[in-house]
């Protein structure tokens, strides 16, 4: 078998997605999502220019050979645009392999380890009691976990928060700005999970996400301050470049942290898994080289009980979501999934075989990932240029956002 020709589609039905197809002598072919918000067109080129001429007259089977190849044998090692461009190789290559085969894609790597994926939702509102009328929304639609954001009190723009229903934080034009101060959101963000297990008792898992604000020592004050309240997982308290300031945090709370979503590769998260210090890690299968990547991380994990929790906000596409699935559906050191519901048009232009129930996701039966495009419908909808926001304190400093 050889691949015949690869070529990329860049989609914006509702925000932008950058998808990777590769084709087959036998007719077979497969997809991979590519997306790397606010940076798309990188990673499309990437693939264009660089790689997808590697790919053409080889054996979609080698995998293992070709990811090693196109890992080894750029020279520059890592990276998000690097790493992505190889996960949508890899995904549309397993892709490929379990249409052969005739098999979802799950069954490759090893079976099911569990019936279902729990999958967790996201809660927000400008005010507690917006923020917990949409958990509520959650929990009627069967969710066992539920993540809650909420703006801060004099603060405009917070993380998280959505302007109308669905939170999408990249904006047409250059970056949006928002304000942020530590001092407001420690104080405020304990009263939000009070009043959160006061409404809704402790027969539902919460989450919070940071989003890399804090530093170490104030990070730490946070995890205490929400322990009563018994968080699923605290979400990247502080950037993770520096793995060891995590040490500081550890010492000082028992609140669950989870951290990895912008992480690219196993030696981000090496430092972190190894002295335990945390307990879920958040890679992806598009910004962490594909499913053959990520197996080798969660492997390391699994040595030191930590378990996965992939993220998956909007701007990773459904192709993502497909494939992860089969993934969580596999890896036997599954905790559980981020999943932002696609808009009706993203999902027009991404059919595909996943579906939730009661809080579970499964990736469904369809041979492959069971993620596909319709290029008739993603050319309605071309490249539109978006930015991630960028953070600053009150008294202009720039801020990790
Ligand atoms: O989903 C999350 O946990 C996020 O932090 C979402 C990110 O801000 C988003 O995916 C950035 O593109
Ligand atoms: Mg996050």
């Amino acid at each position: 078998m050889k691949i015949t020709d690869a070529y990329v589609i860049v989609t914006c039905p509702a925000r932008n997605f950058v998808t990777l197809k590769i084709r087959t002598d036998e007719g077979v072919y497969g997809i991979g999502d590519a997306t790397l918000n606010g940076r798309e067109l990188a990673v499309a080129s990437y693939l264009t220019d660089h790689v997808i001429p590697c790919l053409i007259g080889r054996d979609p089977h080698d995998i293992e050979d070709i990811w090693q190849y196109l890992y080894k044998g750029a020279y520059w090692r890592r990276g998000p645009v690097t790493m992505s461009a190889i996960a949508a190789v890899d995904t549309a290559l397993w892709d490929i392999k379990a249409k052969v085969a005739g098999l979802p894609l799950y069954q490759l790597l090893g079976g099911k380890s569990r019936n279902g994926v729990m999958v967790y939702a996201h809660a927000n509102g400008q005010t507690v009691g917006d923020a917990l009328d949409q958990v509520q929304h959650y929990v009627d639609l069967g969710y066992k976990a539920i993540r809650i954001q909420a703006g801060v009190p004099g603060l405009k723009g917070v993380y998280g928060v959505a302007k109308g229903i669905n939170y999408e934080p990249a904006t047409r034009g250059l970056p949006a700005e928002s304000a942020w101060s530590t001092e407001a959101y420690l104080d405020f963000a304990p009263t939000l999970f009070a009043a959160a297990r006061d409404r809704f008792g402790w027969d539902l898992h919460l989450l919070h996400d940071v989003h890399h604000r804090l530093t170490p020592i104030e990070a730490a004050r946070l995890g205490k301050s929400l322990e009563p309240y018994r968080l699923f997982w605290m979400e990247d308290p502080t950037p993770a470049e520096n793995q060891e300031s995590f040490r500081l945090i550890r010492q000082h709370t028992t609140t669950p942290l989870a951290v990895g979503e912008v992480f690219n590769s196993i030696w981000d998260a090496k430092d972190l898994i190894q002295n335990q210090l945390i307990d879920y890690i958040r890679t992806t299968v598009v910004h962490a080289g594909g499913i053959s990547h990520l197996r080798r991380i969660a492997n390391l994990a699994d040595l030191y009980q930590i378990r996965t929790g992939s993220h998956g906000a909007t701007d990773l596409s459904p192709v993502c979501m497909g494939a992860a699935l089969h993934f969580d559906l596999w890896v036997p050191n599954f905790g559980i999934q981020e999943r932002m519901v696609h808009e009706d048009v993203t999902n027009s232009v991404f059919p595909h075989a996943y579906t939730f129930d009661q809080g579970y996701m499964h990736p469904g039966e369809a041979p492959g990932h069971g993620v596909d495009i319709d290029e008739t419908e993603a050319a309605k909808y071309p490249y539109q240029p978006a930015y991630l926001p960028v953070a600053r304190l009150t008294d202009g400093t720039l801020w990790s956002w």
